[in-house]
């Protein structure tokens, strides 16, 4: 693979993933520009997990080259890769909070596991992380059970944030909000890439969210990248599974960006 040009925050080529006889991910090549958000789409069980899981080193790839901030990303879920965490945050699909620690806690979570810090110093980012989400400080004494499904949302991001990274792989962050939490939830996301720098990779079902945050859009079918673009281009995406996709009768109310 040549020298990643530095606008690129992940380089994926030529990616083969599977499990036994099956093919999840088949000769797929995408590439992140740093600084974008990224919203991947795909049917259920296309494989978006996978690919996700795939290039921050959880799942062992067949063959293929994968580049996170323009270093390579180790082929087998190595020490070496695990080492490379601090250049991306994570929230999967179901928030997953540990939910014997609190808020605070969580957050600290990665700080604790990657860096050795004073316990004011973890304080002290706790706070800031909240605010950072829109939480309230008082908010870290709570435990996961005592917070709505925005809240939790929320602090999963904040816990994503801990470590500052330039990456953040967001796993249907809005799945089980209401439309108004939803909305809520993808202002944050704009904000943090706009004031932080983000790089955004956000896997999701949800049109509101690929049409209002989302500069470019990809995507999965048949384990390859078959449209990438922004918005209004993939609505005119020729391509059969991407025409139903977003053309069928349920993404009927999708309202196009203006160009
Ligand atoms: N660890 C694993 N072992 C075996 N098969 C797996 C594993 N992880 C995922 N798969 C399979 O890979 C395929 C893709 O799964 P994946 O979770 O990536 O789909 P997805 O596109 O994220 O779906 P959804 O939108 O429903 O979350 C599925 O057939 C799944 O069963």
């Amino acid at each position: 693979m040549q020298q990643t040009a530095p606008q690129f925050a992940i380089r994926v080529r030529d990616l083969v993933v599977g499990f036994g006889k099956q093919v999840v991910i088949d000769h797929l090549s995408l590439d992140v520009r740093r600084g974008e958000i990224l919203g991947l789409v795909g049917a259920s069980g296309g494989g978006k997990t996978v690919l996700m899981r795939t290039i921050i080193g959880l799942i062992q790839r067949r063959s293929g080259e994968i580049e996170v901030m323009g270093a390579p990303i180790g082929a087998t879920q190595d020490r070496v890769t695990q080492s490379a965490a601090g250049k991306w945050g994570i929230l999967f699909q179901q928030g997953a909070l540990f939910s014997s620690l609190t808020v605070r806690q969580n957050i600290q979570f990665p700080l604790r596991e990657n860096l050795v810090l004073s316990q004011t110093l973890m304080d002290e980012i706790a706070i800031a992380k909240l605010e950072m989400v829109g939480l309230l400080p008082e908010d870290g004494d709570k435990f996961p059970a005592q917070l709505s499904g925005g809240m939790t949302k929320r602090v999963a991001l904040a816990r994503a944030l801990a470590l500052d990274p330039a990456i953040v792989f967001l796993d249907e962050p809005t799945s089980g909000l209401d439309p108004i939490a939803a909305g809520d939830f993808d202002a944050l996301i704009k904000t943090l890439q706009k004031t932080l720098g983000l790089t955004v990779f956000m896997v999701t079902h949800d049109l509101a969210s690929l049409n209002t945050v989302c500069d470019r859009v990809a995507a999965l079918a048949d384990g390859k990248i078959v449209a990438i673009g922004p918005m209004r281009e993939l609505l005119q995406s020729e391509h059969p599974w991407v025409r139903a996709y977003f053309h069928g009768k349920r993404s009927q109310m999708l309202q196009p960006k203006a160009s």
